[in-house]
Formats: structure tokens, C-alpha cells, sequence
């Protein structure tokens, strides 16, 4: 891990791209190092490299293999505990700004304009120093299940993150993408117990994912609903996998899934449509995804591995921007809500 955290920071020194990422679950990590401070769009997926994109749409940006020297690492894992205390700081402003959006969100479903949309926030942390490869190794011992990042361009931005949702496996024409909501903080308990609302958030999105991808896969299976921790935090999952049919493209697949109801709302335009005009900020890069596109870079064979850009922030000079966002149903409870967001914050708080 020494060697990167030399290359990283020689990079970032001399204001060049690079990304570095760990996969859930593994004992190593890529590194890409762009030879040159060009920024590459993706035009049709059928490029090769480190792609990351806007919520949107509007941007794919790519770090390509093709530019760039491809660096593997062994990890550092040891695991961290959770015994630091916690400060909660709640900033009544946000909150009620927040609450707010929430009951606006609830009204609109309550008015049939939709069954389902995310709301979010983004939360501003003045840091007193901030050291970006350290924090990357604070994420990956932090959340060794997760899709951990973190990401520079001097010309787009530096974003870093632990996510826990997988937007879409390829290998081939095999397919595999997860449905993922429901949230609860995680208080020791072996037990899970889901309450209606939260079983309902999440099978809006398995039922979403499962028709769009019937569109243009066969064989499509999905698993029963299960419980997985995010650091401290729970989800609902379910698997989703199938083989794609011959004509359905790696853009046309992304495009029917991306952004699916765990991060936008059910119907997609209206929800997305809502969230632009209410939310009263930019996603950009929040609940866009990431990750391998058309090559897995430990076994050198063609496949994608993407993820949905979640438990993430945003760094500008000293001061970290924060996102994090819920599902919205007619169940929903403002002040929950709130919470939740708080929750999430905290993956990204314990790191800085
Ligand atoms: C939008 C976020 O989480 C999504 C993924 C899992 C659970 C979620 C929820 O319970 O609301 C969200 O749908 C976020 O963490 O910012």
C-alpha cells in the first residue's frame, strides 16, 4: 500500500488524475494514474477504464486504461471498531429545510404524481486538515464490504466514498444487479426486523429493476429479500441476475437501470422531475455511478463493474461535502427521515 500512497501523492502534486478503488470484500486494490490532465468522456460503454458519472447524466466521465498506468495493491485491513464516540451535531436549519422537503415529497405521493421518490441533502464539514489517501484508508478499513474510491481530476473534482449498492455486473452476456433500500442503523441485535414501510421502499425498486431488465434479458432470477450490513448500517437485498440478450448493449442496460428507484423515485421522470426542481441543489456526481467499465483490471478478462455512487462526499480544499439521501413513501415520517440521513452521514464522518 506504500507504494500507492507515494504515487497518489505525486499525482495529486502534479495535478493529474487518478483513481484508486478496492472491491467489496477483497485484499486488493487498482490504481489509475492518468499521464495527462485531458478529460475523456464516455460515448458509447464500449470504452475501456474507470468511468464516473452524474446522476443526471449529463456527464460519464472516464479515466482510460489507455492513458494511464493501471497499479495493483495489497491491503492494509486491519479492522477498525466502532468505540469512537460519536458527536451528533444537528444543524436545525438543515433539518427543518429537510423535513420539509420530506413532507413536500409525501404530499406529491399523496397527490398520485408518484409512489416513491429519494430525497437527499448534502452537509458541508469544515475540516481542520484533511489528507486524501489517508481517508482512503480510513474508508477501506472502515467498510471492507463496500465499493470504496477515491477520485481526482483537477479539471472535474475529488469525490471519495464507501458504497454498499452494486448497479450492474457483466461478464459476458451474464448479468447480475441488486436491488437495495430500506435502512436501519444497526444496534447489536441478531435479529433484523423490517417494518412495512421499509419492505415496501425496496420492492418498489426489486419490482422496477426486474421488468426493466426482462426487457432486454432472459433467464432472469432474483433471490428472496435479505438483510446486509453497510458499516453500521442495514439494508433490504436482493439478487438479480440473468443473461443478456445479444442486441442489449452495455449503454441500452445502464440506461433502463440508471437511476434506479433506490436513489431516484417510481415512475422514474416524475420523481427525477421532482427531486431537480425541489431538492435545491446539485447531485452531480451522488447517486451517479462508477467503477470498471469493459475490463475487470485483476483478472485482465472483458467484463463491468459498476456501482451506485452512495455513502460519498465531495472534497474542496478544507471542507467536505456530505451526501446522503432516503426513500420517500406515503409511510414516511418527516422527522425518520432526518434521522436516517443523519445515520448515513456518520459512514462518512467517522472517516474525516
Ligand atoms: C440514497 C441513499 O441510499 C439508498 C440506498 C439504500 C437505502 C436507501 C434508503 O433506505 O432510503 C436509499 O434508497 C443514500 O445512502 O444516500
Amino acid at each position: 500500500m506504500e507504494e500507492i500512497v507515494t504515487l497518489a501523492q505525486n499525482h495529486l502534486q502534479a495535478k493529474l488524475p487518478f483513481v484508486l478503488y478496492c472491491k467489496p470484500n477483497s485484499e486488493a486494490g487498482i490504481g489509475f494514474f492518468q499521464q495527462n490532465d485531458t478529460v475523456f468522456e464516455v460515448n458509447d460503454y464500449t470504452e475501456k477504464g474507470f468511468v464516473i458519472a452524474t446522476f443526471d447524466g449529463a456527464k460519464t466521465y472516464l479515466i482510460p486504461e489507455s492513458a494511464s498506468a493501471v497499479v495493483h495493491f495489497s491491503l492494509d485491513k486491519k479492522v477498525m471498531t466502532n468505540s469512537q464516540q460519536e458527536v451528533i451535531e444537528v444543524n436545525t436549519n438543515s433539518k427543518i429545510n429537510f423535513e420539509a422537503l420530506v413532507a413536500k415529497g409525501i404530499e406529491a405521493i399523496n397527490n398520485d404524481e408518484f409512489k416513491k421518490v429519494v430525497l437527499s441533502r448534502s452537509e458541508k464539514v469544515d475540516l481542520a486538515e484533511f489528507d486524501l489517501i489517508a481517508t482512503f484508508k480510513k474508508l477501506i478499513q472502515r467498510y471492507p464490504s463496500t465499493f470504496v474510491y477515491c477520485f481526482y481530476h483537477p479539471k472535474i473534482g475529488t469525490w471519495l466514498g464507501a458504497t454498499p449498492e452494486q448497479l450492474l455486473k457483466v461478464k459476458d452476456t451474464y448479468f447480475e444487479t441488486i436491488s437495495l433500500a430500506g435502512t436501519q442503523i444497526d444496534t447489536g441485535s441478531s435479529e433484523i426486523i423490517w417494518g412495512e414501510k421499509e419492505k415496501e421502499e425496496q420492492q418498489f425498486v426489486t419490482d422496477y429493476i426486474v421488468s426493466k431488465v426482462e426487457n432486454v434479458a432472459t433467464a432472469v432470477r432474483y433471490t428472496k429479500a435479505y438483510s446486509i450490513k453497510a458499516g453500521s448500517i442495514w439494508h433490504i437485498r436482493t439478487d438479480v441476475s440473468g443473461q443478456l440478450n445479444s442486441d442489449s448493449s452495455l449503454k441500452k442496460v445502464i440506461g433502463l437501470l440508471h437511476p434506479t428507484p433506490a436513489v431516484c423515485g417510481l415512475p422514474k421522470e416524475n420523481s427525477k422531475a421532482f427531486i431537480v426542481k425541489n431538492e435545491q441543489y446539485d447531485r452531480s456526481f451522488y447517486t451517479g455511478f462508477l467503477g470498471e467499465l469493459n475490463c475487470n483490471f485483476t483478472t485482465s478478462t472483458n467484463s463491468s463493474d459498476l456501482y451506485v455512487n452512495l455513502r460519498c462526499m465531495q472534497i474542496k480544499g478544507l471542507q467536505a461535502y456530505l451526501y446522503m439521501g432516503c426513500g420517500i413513501t406515503k409511510d414516511s415520517i418527516p422527522a425518520k427521515e432526518w434521522e436516517e440521513s443523519v445515520n448515513k452521514s456518520m459512514t462518512m464522518k467517522k472517516v474525516l
